[in-house]
């Protein structure tokens, strides 16, 4: 069984107990009281490269990263230091994140908020908008090319934007034929764990212009920013380097400061 297929496993696992306990309607009251969503587009299709700031204590590539007592207090420094968005992994078992962090994080920040998950049923949508969410990642190879496109016409619906994530070319002609209007290229394989940055410079040049470009994982600092940027990056998506660095904060500057004039930038810095 692949990684992803076994994170798969517990997903539905742990979903199974929460449909259990909360029914689908409490969850669609809940999000129909949830604050309105805020606008993803506008949000990362301006004309710097936008931070996607992620909160994340632990992967299952390093095992745990940063035990982040408090994830508003570090969604509040991302903010400070200009991210765009934040992302809030949800996943609990190899991810260490939960409903809650989401909620709490969407509480105190003024920018919209994605749930990283492994989004397989719409009831999870629900969630992601009952906790406040204002985007939610739809993992094309953990979806049949059915559900793909209903869980992003649910999302859309429900005012959810989808950012629809893939890692190879098969999987970009699904995203595109499902329709995704924000895409992210993971440069890690969520089959075998393994980062290789070239594959946003693959894949990039086949994504139409009009549809967001996130490039997903493996930024290090600004000098990768900068490489994602040249190959058309509209956004990029940061977890480890911020939770492990000293300054969280500071270190949002430093790539938001490299995304604000990108191409002003000499090559290699
Ligand atoms: O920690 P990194 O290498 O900066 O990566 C962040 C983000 O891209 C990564 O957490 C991620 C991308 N796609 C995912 C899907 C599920 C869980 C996690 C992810």
């Amino acid at each position: 069984m692949s990684v992803l297929d076994e994170i798969i496993e517990g997903v539905r696992a742990d979903l199974a107990e929460r449909q259990r306990t909360v029914s689908l309607a409490d969850l669609k009251e809940r999000a129909e009281r949830a604050p309105a969503p805020r606008d993803a587009y506008k949000a990362l299709g301006g004309d710097q490269v936008a931070v996607i700031a992620e909160v994340k204590r632990s992967s299952p590539s390093k095992g745990a990263l940063a035990a982040i007592a408090d994830p508003a207090a570090l969604a509040a420094d991302y903010e400070a230091g200009g991210a765009h968005v934040i992302s809030v992994l949800t996943e609990q078992r190899r991810f260490g994140g939960s409903l809650d962090d989401l909620a709490a994080v969407r509480a105190v920040v003024d920018i919209p908020v994605l749930r990283k998950d492994f989004i397989v049923t719409s009831y999870q949508l629900w969630e992601a908008r009952a906790h406040g969410a204002d985007l939610a990642l739809l993992i094309v190879a953990a979806l049949d090319q059915n559900a793909l496109v209903s869980l992003i016409e649910r999302a859309e619906s429900i005012g959810l934007a989808p950012l629809v994530e893939v890692h190879t070319g098969e999987e970009l002609d699904r995203a595109l034929d499902a329709g995704a209007k924000i895409i992210g290229v993971n440069a890690r394989n969520l089959k075998t764990l393994e980062v290789d940055r070239e594959v946003f410079a693959d894949l990039a040049p086949k994504i139409p212009d009009g549809i967001i470009k996130i490039a997903e994982s493996g930024v290090r600092g600004p000098h990768d920013l900068l490489a994602y940027a040249r190959a058309g990056a509209d956004a990029v998506l940061v977890g480890e380097s911020l939770v492990t660095g000293r300054d969280p904060r500071a270190a949002v500057v430093d790539l938001v400061t490299a995304g604000a004039h990108p191409a002003s930038r000499p090559e290699g810095q």
